[in-house]
């Protein structure tokens, strides 16, 4: 039971073809095939889902078969420079091509839903929607607060939608899981009706991934009422603290800037920063969101997104590196600090993301010094990436749970087509 979320998926598998995008353009990086073990409770019956997960500049799909994976891959370095690949609607329909190259074409009478990763669900969506015109509506009224991802996520819904009219699709909101967070903690202290007006509070975001690593550390703990910490470190960073599976807090906020400090996102900034940098620095509020969301995080401190490299610069003696690394580890320590006084203990610390799973040094440094804690690294289960990295007898459970958002897409969108079905 304890290891059933266990390495199905090595480092190369996930991430090779992110080290720097341009030997893999449109290639399956994610090809391997399922393995998806034991221990995971299906729900919602056999059924094909197609899960399609449109990122801001990737796109990965994922055709599922109850259990089984029948087809998966990404396309990537979707409208950059050079990439082959202009738009969200071409890489939708290469997927589309893919699959048809593979036999299981959209067309197929055995395709039995669409499931599809919706960033923004705001206010309106808390729960995985079947798609109709009118929330395509509410989805494209949500693009000013997720500019980067909404419109590629609609993108995806509208071809898919005019392949198959038919078939029932079903947007899964990022936002969602975190729906349950307090209002303490989903509260800015600015004015309340302006707020209100203007949908400025905490949304959160990454929950599919929160939701099914948290699942995974509660099962891991084995106490459904267990306090667990999820540090989400892909490209994307954010933390969440769960009790007794229901989200009480979470650092990304109003959009996916806020918190941990990311690839090319800042994290944590005064807000006053912002207008500083207009005012006094001249710059244009849409080349601070360009600094601040492209420019910033481990790119703009030490000129490298990709944490691999910026780990081998650090152990090769560079200083830029090695800040950079420090403000990543401090940020997330932060949060871990805060994280376990907002759930008041803490049972399981659970790594994922293409960092958490596959950095050792990032894990060892982010929670160094919190032994008063009860909160240890034990250096050879670290190294070899073991479920549990924690030493045998620690009060705090440290876990590297590989995510599986598309898997998580997949369970949530058959759930609510039974659901409806019946
Ligand atoms: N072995 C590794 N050591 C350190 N970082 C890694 C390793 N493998 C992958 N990564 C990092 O994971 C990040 C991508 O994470 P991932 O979760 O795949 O991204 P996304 O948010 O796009 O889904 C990149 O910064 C990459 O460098
Ligand atoms: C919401 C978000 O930040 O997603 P990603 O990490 O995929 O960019
Ligand atoms: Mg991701």
């Amino acid at each position: 039971m304890s290891d059933h979320a266990g390495r199905e998926r090595t480092g190369e598998d996930r991430t090779g073809g992110n080290r720097d995008g341009r030997d893999r353009t449109g290639r399956d990086r994610d090809g391997h095939d399922g393995g998806d073990g034991g221990g995971r409770e299906r729900e919602g019956g056999p059924g094909r889902v197609l899960v399609l997960n449109s990122g801001s500049s990737s796109v990965k799909y994922r055709l599922l078969e109850g259990t089984e994976r029948l087809a998966s891959g990404t396309v990537e370095r979707i409208g950059e420079d050079g990439s082959p690949v202009p738009d969200h609607r071409a890489a939708l329909e290469s997927v589309a091509d893919r699959l048809a190259g593979e036999g299981l074409g959209l067309d197929s009478p055995e395709l039995t839903a669409i499931g599809h990763r919706v960033v923004h669900g705001g206010t309106a969506f808390t729960e995985p929607t079947p798609i109709t015109d009118e929330v395509v509506a509410g989805i494209r009224e949500l693009v000013p607060l997720a500019p980067l991802h909404n419109p590629a996520n609609l993108a995806g819904i509208e071809v898919t939608r005019r392949l198959r009219p038919d078939l029932p699709q079903v947007a899964v909101f990022d936002t969602a899981f975190h729906a349950t967070i307090p209002p303490a903690a989903s509260t800015y202290a600015i004015d309340r009706e302006l707020a209100a007006r203007l949908g400025v509070r905490r949304y959160g975001f990454h929950g599919t991934s929160h939701a099914y690593v948290s699942r995974e550390a509660t099962r891991l703990a084995g106490d459904p009422d267990a306090r667990v910490i999820v540090l989400h470190l892909g490209n994307g960073a954010s933390a969440s603290a769960v009790s007794a599976g229901r989200c009480v807090d979470t650092s990304m906020g109003m959009t996916p800037l806020e918190g941990l400090v990311m690839g090319t996102r800042s994290g944590d900034l005064d807000p006053a920063a912002v207008l500083y940098l207009a005012r006094t620095g001249g710059m244009s509020l849409d080349e601070i969101d360009e600094l601040l969301n492209r420019r910033s995080g481990m790119l703009g401190l030490c000129g490298d997104n990709d944490m691999r490299s910026v780990t081998e610069r650090v152990e090769a003696g560079d200083e830029d590196a090695e800040l950079a690394v420090s403000v990543y580890c401090h940020r997330l320590r932060k949060y871990v600090g805060a994280y376990y006084a907002v759930l008041g203990t803490v049972d399981v610390i659970a790594f994922t993301g293409g960092v958490g799973e596959n950095s050792a040094p990032i894990r060892a440094r982010a929670l160094e010094g919190l032994e008063a804690l009860g909160i240890a690294v034990d250096p050879a289960r670290n190294a070899r990436g073991d479920t549990v990295v924690s030493p045998e007898g620690s009060r705090v459970k440290v876990a590297v749970i590989p995510t599986d958002e598309e898997y998580e897409i997949a369970r949530q969108t058959l759930s609510v087509i039974s659901h409806h079905a019946g």
